[in-house]
């Protein structure tokens, strides 16, 4: 066993560190189940998948409850909303690959 192995603090950091990964994947698969609703209606309507103004609303709302009140930066808040977007969009565009918008 390494000596990094054997340090019960890291041990019980990384487990919780797994617990939050799974919780995040679970909420995350929610999450594009609701998007692919959406695009399925918009699908139907024929509007574009993305709306760039509806996720710069929402990254400034997150930015503004959160910034200041937690570890994670403005920027990072930007990052991670950011890469959400797109591979939500990625799957909504994996699934209506005939959609040219
Ligand atoms: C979910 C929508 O569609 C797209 C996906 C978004 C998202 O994943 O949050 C946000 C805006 C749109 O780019 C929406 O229009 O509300």
């Amino acid at each position: 066993m390494s000596r990094e192995e054997m340090n019960p603090e890291l041990q019980r950091c990384r487990n919780r560190i797994r617990e939050i990964d799974n919780e995040l994947l679970i909420l995350l698969n929610s999450r594009t189940k609701i998007a692919l609703e959406i695009a399925s209606i918009k699908h139907e309507t024929g509007e574009c998948f993305r709306n760039r103004e509806v996720e710069r609303e929402k990254i400034n709302y997150l930015q503004h409850q959160y910034a200041d009140e937690t570890s994670l930066t403005r920027q990072s808040i930007e990052n991670i909303m950011q890469t959400i977007f797109d591979e939500t969009l990625a799957i909504e565009k994996k699934h209506y690959p005939d959609t040219t918008k």
